[in-house]
């Protein structure tokens, strides 16, 4: 497959305010995005971004106050941009949140799953060939606690196995012969940015959470370079087959982990299938 090109190529980011969306803006503007929508639920913060991103590259971004967990919200934000941009070619979903805690983990589910698959969705109605659209890509944001076990945030956890197996299961053949889309997914290891903050408050239980943050501190677990994660999510756009699944950790290059993850599932279809 050649390398798919960033110029011309207009990108939706959620979560895009902050963190790792942020540098995800930059990086596709540098490499010559045509524009860049950044949905977020901080608005100040956003407009800061837009503003920012707008002064290194010519009024190339915008923002819209979006809050993933809301579907109105995406609807009216995905209608925005296309009303502003006049087409979608790429969207990455990027907006999550780590809290277990009794009082935040519906909420945060919402967003980390029920957010991305309506956008998701979203996407996939309105890039599909077979209904006249143009195609596209869809790049869907999972972790490493969805190939690991983390007994401190397993709601978290749960939500980006969730993410990584919808991922997978959408882009089973013939969908992107039949669409001309392709759907990309990030394991991510950690990585630092706030996400990785305050880690004792995010546990689903407050006594586990100190267990965990000081286990994190002890082992000295390196948490890699927001730049690290932007460069292997530009080496996986330009470079992912459709339904390929990628490794970024420890600041290493972009690693395709497709072949072990379909080994996995094929040791499972031998114990299932007759
Ligand atoms: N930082 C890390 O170690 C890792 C991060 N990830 C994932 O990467 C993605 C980005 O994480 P980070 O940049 O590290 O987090 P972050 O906490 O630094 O930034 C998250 C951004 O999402 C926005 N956001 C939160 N709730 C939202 C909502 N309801 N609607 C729209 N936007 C919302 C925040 O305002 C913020 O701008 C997340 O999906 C996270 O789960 C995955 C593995 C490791
Ligand atoms: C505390 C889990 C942080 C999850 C953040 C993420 O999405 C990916 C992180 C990848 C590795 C974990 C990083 C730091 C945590 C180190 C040990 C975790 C132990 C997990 C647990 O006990 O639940």
């Amino acid at each position: 497959m050649s390398q798919l090109e960033v110029k011309d190529k207009t990108f939706l980011i959620t979560g895009g305010a902050s963190g790792l969306g942020a540098e995800y803006a930059q990086t596709f503007l540098n490499e010559g995005a045509k524009n860049v929508a950044v949905l977020d639920i901080a608005e100040e913060l956003g407009k800061a971004t837009a503003e920012r991103l707008n002064k290194a590259h010519g009024d190339k971004a915008m923002f819209i106050k979006c809050d993933v967990s809301k579907e109105e919200d995406i609807t009216s934000a995905f209608d925005s941009v296309l009303a502003q941009f006049k087409q979608i070619d790429v969207i990455i979903n990027n907006a999550g949140v780590m809290v277990d805690a009794p009082d935040m983990w519906r909420t945060a589910s919402d967003v980390n799953w029920q957010g991305l698959v309506s956008l998701t969705l979203k996407g996939v109605k309105y890039m599909r060939k077979d209904e006249g659209g143009l195609g596209g890509t869809i790049i869907n944001i999972a972790s490493t606690v969805a190939l690991t076990k983390s007994p401190s945030v397993p709601i978290y956890s749960g939500s980006k196995m969730a993410v990584l197996h919808f991922s997978q299961c959408l882009a089973v053949d013939p969908f992107y012969e039949t669409t001309g889309i392709r759907v990309l997914t990030l394991c991510l290891g950690p990585t630092d940015t706030p996400l990785l903050h305050n880690l004792e408050a995010r546990a689903y239980e407050p006594k586990i959470g100190k267990v965990v943050a000081d286990m994190v501190v002890a082992s000295g677990i390196l948490f890699q370079k927001p730049s690290s994660a932007a460069a292997v999510v530009l080496h996986m756009y330009k470079n992912g087959p459709p339904g390929s699944i990628w490794l970024s950790n420890e600041n290493k290059p972009a690693e395709n982990i497709t072949p072990v993850i379909d080994r996995a599932f094929k040791d499972f279809e031998k114990l299932l299938l007759p």
